[in-house]
């Protein structure tokens, strides 16, 4: 791999990237990174947790001039905390340089957005809902934009903000340099690319060899009524650092991590219809560690970026191939390993299939945990404790007293009665969950390989490709070239992307986040995903 020093970024960046313990580039940093230089529009596609951010980030800080006093590079993103954490991320990559950059999310307040604005920052990454309201009220304005990134494009799509980007690269000058990350890279980002970019580099970094997954896949079959069960022993026997845990309503969300507080565990949901206020919380106390257990919707599945996030359980299967690759994505990050646990009823098994299928990747099956392997874990995890505070040499002040005990009781025993404590009993509380619905099958038999031609995509072994401009599909789960293979899939008909009116007053801003209807429960309100059999590439 290139180290960065090779690219002839500018020492500030240099500087940057060492602080932030960069030692070399990952692979679709040095594909794209010489690439993005020299201007080139670009479709960026590379495993979950290989570093697009800074594969972006890096050369968009290269080209901007400080000096510069207006508007002059634009990232949107999916959700409020994907804009949140790539502005940090680009704060970091550009603080040297003395870069100005703002995260512009509806949730937040509006006036305090405008008081940023008027510091004059280069670079804005925004939700394409509140960067639309702000256009309106023309508190943001696009006239030099000179670089514009889409991340998670192809989910933007989904989400349906289509034309709301559409409206934005509308007001943005011709003359620009655009860039489209993803993990996973549907067909239909086709047209999009189409639409948006000028003779498109397509870098597609796939591992030629897979022979150490970084993410371990297992999954537990089961019904609805002992998940609960199963994960709370799943949790006590595998004793994650942290572990996010994806359900697929928002009502589900609340049930669980209330269902786990009454547990015991540090645990809290994650949703589109709490506040801004509430989510930012809920995300700084899974980022310090004084929860360890995030609870959330796919809002949390794209992009974010938690180190530490050892443990993904599905509690619910998701919905489609695409949801699956980016929610275990959130662990095994940044070369770390991680692992994946996914619950199936057995009504889901052949959408489990299905997902194995696209993903070409076999998930392991798992018998549920079961009442001992979850004791042993929970004591394997005390005695870890206490070595570690035995390692930290900690426990002088305990030693008088311990010695006084260990004269009048047997060593073992006290040890033991110690253990016991500090594992502490398990709370016993009844736990009843609304069950969910399992997830439909698809009506149609679908097969990567009979579909068409499929290039340079998903989790395959092999081809790891770097277009030259021509237009042929950037891999990922395509469905491939046919056109006989329309609805890949069932729909994402309960998505949850956080509670919306992105910007309150605007008549553009609509409801796009799909999560405000305050049921606390699914929302069906999306528009239905479009057929891609005219999407493909001819
Ligand atoms: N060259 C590098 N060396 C070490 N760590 C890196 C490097 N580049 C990025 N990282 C770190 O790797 C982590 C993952 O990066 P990032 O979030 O950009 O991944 P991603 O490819 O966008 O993943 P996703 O598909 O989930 O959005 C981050 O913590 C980032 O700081
Ligand atoms: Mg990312």
């Amino acid at each position: 791999m290139k180290t960065f020093q090779e690219f002839g970024l500018e020492p500030a960046i240099l500087r940057a990237v060492t602080e932030m313990g960069f030692e070399e580039s990952t692979p679709i940093q040095e594909k794209t990174i010489p690439l993005a230089m020299e201007g080139r529009d670009l479709i960026g596609q590379a495993q979950t947790g290989t570093g697009k951010t800074a594969a972006f980030g890096i050369p968009l800080i290269h080209k901007i001039n400080t000096k510069e006093e207006r508007i002059s590079a634009l990232i949107m993103c999916p959700t409020r905390e994907l804009a949140i954490q790539v502005a940090e991320e680009i704060e970091k990559l550009g603080r040297f340089k003395g870069i100005r950059s703002l995260p512009i999310y509806g949730g937040q307040d509006i006036v305090k957005q405008i008081r940023a604005l008027k510091k004059k920052p280069q670079i804005i990454i925004g939700t394409p809902g509140r960067l639309l309201d702000h256009i309106n009220r023309k508190t943001i304005k696009l006239d030099d934009v000179q670089t514009v990134i889409l991340d998670e494009a192809d989910e933007m799509l989904d989400m349906g903000f289509m034309d709301d980007i559409q409206s934005i690269l509308k007001l943005v000058p011709e003359e620009r340099h655009t860039m489209l990350f993803s993990a996973t890279m549907p067909s239909n980002i086709q047209k999009l690319a189409q639409q948006f970019l000028r003779n498109p580099e397509h870098v597609s970094v796939i591992p030629k060899h897979v022979s150490a997954p970084l993410i371990d896949q297992a999954y537990i079959e089961l019904h609805e009524k002992q998940k609960f069960e199963a994960l709370s022993r799943l949790i006590d026997m595998e004793a994650p650092d942290l572990a996010i845990i994806f359900g697929r309503t928002k009502r589900r969300v609340d049930e669980l991590a209330e269902a786990l507080q009454k547990r015991g565990y540090a645990a809290e949901g994650l949703h589109g219809d709490l506040s801004q206020n509430q989510r930012d919380n809920v995300m700084r106390k899974f980022r310090d560690g004084s929860i360890d257990v995030l609870v959330a919707t796919d809002v949390a599945a794209r992009g974010l970026d938690v180190s530490g996030v050892t443990h993904v359980i599905n509690f619910d299967l998701p919905q489609d191939p695409e949801s699956y690759v980016h929610r275990i994505g959130r662990t095994g990050r940044a070369g770390k390993e991680g692992t994946a646990w996914t619950f199936v009823t057995p009504r889901e098994i052949d959408h489990l299939h299905f997902i194995e299928k696209v993903t070409r990747h076999k998930i392991s099956k798992k018998p549920l945990p079961s009442l001992a392997e979850a004791i042993e874990g929970k004591q394997k995890m005390t005695a870890e404790r206490i070595l570690d505070v035995l390692q930290n040499d900690t426990q002088g002040e305990f030693k008088g007293l311990a010695i006084q005990m260990l004269e009048q009781y047997d060593s073992v025993n006290l040890l033991a009665a110690a253990m016991k404590l500090l594992t502490g009993d398990k709370k016993e509380s009844n736990i009843e969950l609304t069950p969910e619905d399992p997830i439909r099958a698809r009506k149609k038999k679908f097969d990567v390989r009979s579909s068409g031609r499929r290039v340079g995509g998903g989790y395959s072994s092999g081809s790891s490709s770097s277009g030259s401009g021509d237009r042929r599909q950037g891999g990922g789960y395509s469905s491939g070239g046919s056109s006989s293979s329309n609805s890949r899939y069932p729909r994402k008909d309960s998505r949850d992307y956080g509670s919306n009116r992105e910007g309150g007053s605007s008549s553009t801003s609509r409801n796009r986040e799909y999560g405000s209807n305050n049921s606390g429960n699914r929302d069906r309100s999306r528009a239905p995903r479009k057929s891609e059999d005219t999407l493909v590439n001819k």
